[in-house]
């Protein structure tokens, strides 16, 4: 078998899918993007295609390779996003190839459903009790907010109370009935990371993410030190060699790898096997499209560690585009009580209508994450 073809679809309402042809008919998507940078990542699509034309796609290690050490300079969102959605659509195609499903391929399955959450409140974290309740009677029990609005190096109690005000609130309504991560976003400066975790502590949050910025992952090890909430961190970390840091240094407790950004599944199962040996827990990041989404429960259900997976319904990046509008084997995507089973069908198990991808293509939108500043005009962490 031979890749014939390379089709990128920028899609609303921030996504890309990756249609890979083949010279025997059979097709593979992937779901390449990073948020805000999708003609970037495209271009990069664009330029992996003469490595891959012609070649056999049942050999994605090889392929794997070839990308990521052909490339001189290496790793980073963009190369990484581009050969993970690459790399999604040659297990898509070796799959269906083989007809089953790719966690068949890595071993079989470790659960026999797993555990989801669904995003409240926005940019913003604003009506977060409205959304949970909401999302209650979907059967939805675990959650994820953003923890804070924009946040300075140093801030004032207000700003501490009013975060932690919110999370008490969560608490008052639903007590011990729900669980909820709290995402700093990166917004919070180390010193206020001090602060707001001691603060929130007595609310006892499933997990704190990205509680500094991933360039500042050193700080990660002292501030588990600091307080006893399970940090979290992995959406801006795209190879083993990012990750490999953060496991030596520890204070992670759960690693959150996005399968469209840290090289797809050929990488992230590695990462998630690097973190059982670290006895830290794997949680993939999932803002994205059903593609991406397929791609993380296929680790999942191989993945001792696997904990939560984060899918995108309803999340308020979704504006005029849903989970699953491109998806034709809906029924599949199914989440019972927060649960969802392994996809049945062969590959990554999700069935794209092509047609609504064309079409949808048609009025995609350069969505870009806002640009936020201080009362002082300075730039503050979206
Ligand atoms: O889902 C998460 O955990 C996020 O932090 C959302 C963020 O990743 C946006 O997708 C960036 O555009
Ligand atoms: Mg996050």
């Amino acid at each position: 078998m031979k890749i014939t073809k390379l089709t990128t679809y920028r899609v609303p309402p921030r996504w890309m899918l990756l249609k890979i042809e083949t010279d025997e008919g059979i097709v593979g998507w992937g779901e390449p993007v990073i948020e805000g940078r999708a003609r970037t990542v495209e271009t990069a699509v664009e330029e992996f295609a003469p490595l891959l034309i012609g070649q056999d796609p049942a050999r994605i290690n090889d392929l794997w390779q070839a990308m990521y050490r052909g490339s001189f300079y290496r790793g980073g969102p963009i190369l990484m996003s581009a050969i993970a959605g690459i790399d999604q659509a040659l297990w898509d195609i070796k799959g269906k190839t083989l007809g089953v499903p790719v966690y068949e391929l890595l071993g079989g399955l470790v659960r026999d459903r797993m555990k989801t959450y669904s995003w409240v409140g926005g940019d913003r974290p604003a009506d977060v009790i409205k959304d949970i309740r909401r999302l209650r009677e979907a059967g939805f029990d675990t959650f994820k907010m953003n923890g804070t609005e924009e946040l300075g190096i140093i801030d004032s109690a207000a700003a501490v109370d009013a975060a932690v005000g919110r999370i008490a609130e969560i608490r008052a309504a639903f007590g011990q009935e729900i669980e909820f991560g709290i995402d700093f976003h990166g917004r919070v400066a180390a010193p206020m990371a001090k602060v707001l975790l001691r603060a929130l502590e007595p609310y006892r949050p499933l997990f704190v993410e990205e509680p500094v910025l991933a360039e500042q992952a050193e700080y990660y090890a002292r501030l588990a030190e600091h307080t006893s909430i399970p940090l979290a961190a992995g959406e801006r970390m795209f190879s083993r060699f990012d990750f490999k840091r953060v496991f030596r240094d520890g204070g992670i407790a759960i690693v959150q790898p996005d399968l469209s950004h840290a090289g797809g599944i050929t990488e992230c199962v590695k990462i998630a096997a690097m973190a059982e040996a670290h006895d830290v827990a794997l949680a993939p990041h999932c803002p994205l499209g059903p593609v991406a989404l397929a791609a993380c429960l296929q680790v999942d259900f191989v993945s001792h560690n696997a904990v939560l997976q984060e899918q995108s319904m309803g999340i308020h990046y979704n504006r005029d585009a849903e989970l699953l509008d491109y998806v034709s084997n809906r029924e599949d995507f199914h989440i019972e009580g927060g649960y969802i089973k392994p996809l049945p069908k062969p590959g990554l198990g999700v069935v794209v209508d092509e047609e609504r991808v064309i079409e949808a293509s048609l009025r995609a939108t350069d969505w870009r994450n806002p640009l936020w500043r201080h009362a002082d005009g300075s730039i503050a962490e979206w």
